[in-house]
């Protein structure tokens, strides 16, 4: 559901350039992309490894420094801010889903889920967290530590944490890379659940076109660019794209 204009977007990337390295090592990561994800939506970014696909959340999630462009969240700059700023804004409007779940392991799933309460420097809500561990299905394991946990269990403690202080964007980096099929399906279920029944904006990296399935657009990267889009993926079409664009950049490199 995109709407016109920019003001529908959650996070908005324009012309954001990245590099590393310099002189001969000079390697560009992002070579100026523009994007932007609609709020209440579900986007999956896919490309061949080394595309950019981690570079690209990385800045959108202001854990990297563009060194060109401009990135808001909710319409606020994020380019320029202090590293405090940036800190204070991810942990109160970001939540973030990592493919090896990131749980404190001393922590039971109601203490893993009031960790970004906690500093942020509020009182753990504990209604709130019952209702997102009740929203992932684990109300009946929330004193269970992740080492009890099986992966599917402990990822959906992470999405829990993610969606307790109400994100303006959760972004998943391969959060189904560690996970079985099955298990995959229901951990994706749950966040298709939080975009369609909350209005959660998720923007997710995979390799993987059946998770990008459950996205209602998947982008594509290639050599730090965009290279096109679809709509409503199937595993099907998002496979059929990922060779068009394998292919495409053989042919560049033979060039
Ligand atoms: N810290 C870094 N220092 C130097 N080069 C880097 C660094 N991080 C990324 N790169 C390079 O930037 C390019 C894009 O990397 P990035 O990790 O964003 O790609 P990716 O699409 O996420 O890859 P993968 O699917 O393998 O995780 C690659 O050529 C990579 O080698």
């Amino acid at each position: 559901m995109d709407r016109p204009g920019n003001e529908g977007d959650a996070v908005r990337l324009e012309g954001v350039r990245k590099t590393y390295g310099a002189g001969d090592s000079e390697v560009v990561a992002l070579a100026g992309v523009t994007v932007g994800f609609a709020q209440g939506t579900f986007t999956a970014v896919m490309g061949p490894s080394g595309s950019g696909k981690s570079t690209l959340l990385h800045c959108a999630a202001g854990l990297d420094q563009p060194d060109a462009g401009s990135v808001t969240i909710e319409g606020v700059e994020l380019t320029g801010m202090s590293e405090n700023e940036l800190t204070k804004l991810r942990r109160d409007r970001i939540g973030f889903v990592f493919q090896a779940f990131n749980l404190l392991p001393a922590l039971n799933a109601t203490q893993n889920v009031a960790v970004p309460m906690r500093l942020a420097g509020r009182k753990p809500d504990a209604a709130r967290i019952e209702s997102v561990l009740g929203k992932v299905g684990l109300a009946n394991r929330r004193d269970h530590m992740p080492g009890q946990m099986s992966g599917g269990q402990q990822q959906r403690v992470a999405i829990a944490r993610a969606l307790a202080t109400g994100p303006a964007v959760i972004f998943a980096d391969e959060p189904t890379g560690a996970l079985d099929t099955s298990t995959a399906r229901e951990v994706l279920g749950l966040l298709r659940d939080a975009v369609d029944k909350d209005g959660q904006t998720i923007v997710m990296v995979t390799h993987d076109p059946m998770a990008a399935s459950y996205a209602d657009k998947a982008i594509f990267l290639a050599d730090g660019r965009l290279a096109g889009e679809l709509r409503s993926p199937t595993p099907d079409s998002v496979a059929e794209r990922m060779t068009r664009i394998g292919a495409w950049q053989e042919r560049v490199a033979a060039r």
